[in-house]
């Protein structure tokens, strides 16, 4: 086995990415038992699969430890400092839509926009002492946005789940999270900030940078083929 391929582990971006690499002639099957983390590449030769979480993929590209990837292009850009410098993108995938915004309760009739939510944050803090919450995972595009946008007046806490939670919880006043059907949002009774569009995510298909493609790169060559994608400059 010569180029290794990263792809999520489990759930919707696994099927969506064997599908969309299976329609292409090139099938992707997990091996061994469900959860098993083992699968096997049919189609082209030289392809070792490599089942990994979504969330660890960016940085197994970024060391080097696989050649290629399928994930979130907001986890990339979230979990690497100039991810463009240690990945390259091949394609989008068409699936795994998704936007990062910021949402508020929708019970704050006054904050509408990121501008109000700035307004709401320095009053926030007036009164309570301490800065507004904003609950989130994606910490480096989130904090990225928000200083541009000159908002300084709030604190990010972690939150790896069940963002949308943290406010009914009391543990945050708002939240930055994906949403893709809003009803996540609606279900805990948030509005997204109208200009708050941090980034509109979807699966795609990435290459490292800093792998070693001596022995690979014949490989991603006749894969790059089989899938119809040019070959590109890595
Ligand atoms: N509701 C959704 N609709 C579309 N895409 C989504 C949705 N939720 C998550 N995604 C996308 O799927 C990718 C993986 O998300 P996430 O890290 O939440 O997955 P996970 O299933 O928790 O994976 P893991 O825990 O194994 O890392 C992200 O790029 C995200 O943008
Ligand atoms: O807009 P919607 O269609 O409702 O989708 C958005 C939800 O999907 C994701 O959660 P996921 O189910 O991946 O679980 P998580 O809370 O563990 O991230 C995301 O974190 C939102 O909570």
């Amino acid at each position: 086995m010569m180029l290794k391929i990263g792809v999520p582990s489990k759930g919707r971006l696994m099927e969506k990415t064997f599908e969309w690499f299976g329609s292409r002639g090139v099938t992707m099957r997990q091996t061994g038992a469900e959860r098993e983390y083992s699968g096997a590449v049919d189609g082209v030769e030289g392809v070792e699969l490599v089942m990994l979480s979504a969330g660890e993929i960016p940085r197994e590209l970024a060391a080097g430890r696989i050649h290629l990837g399928v994930t979130g292009s907001d986890l990339v850009r979230d979990k690497l400092a100039d991810w463009a410098v240690q990945v390259a993108e091949l394609a989008p995938l068409g699936f795994g839509h998704a936007d990062l915004i910021i949402a508020v309760p929708s019970c704050w009739i006054d904050v509408d926009t990121v501008d109000d939510l700035d307004a709401a944050a320095a009053a926030f803090r007036a009164v309570h002492g301490f800065r507004l919450r904003i609950a989130t995972k994606y910490h480096r595009l989130v904090r990225e946005f928000l200083t541009a946008q000159g908002v300084a007046d709030y604190q990010l806490v972690d939150s790896q789940g069940a963002t949308e939670g943290t406010v009914k919880n009391l543990t945050a006043e708002a939240i930055a999270d994906i949403t893709s059907s809003g009803e996540t949002l609606r279900a805990n009774h948030l509005k997204i900030l109208s200009d708050s569009v941090i980034l509109q995510s979807q699966a795609m298909l990435f290459a490292s940078r800093s792998a070693d493609w001596a022995e690979a790169r014949e490989v991603l060559e006749r894969l790059a083929g089989q899938v119809g994608l040019a070959m590109p400059e890595i």
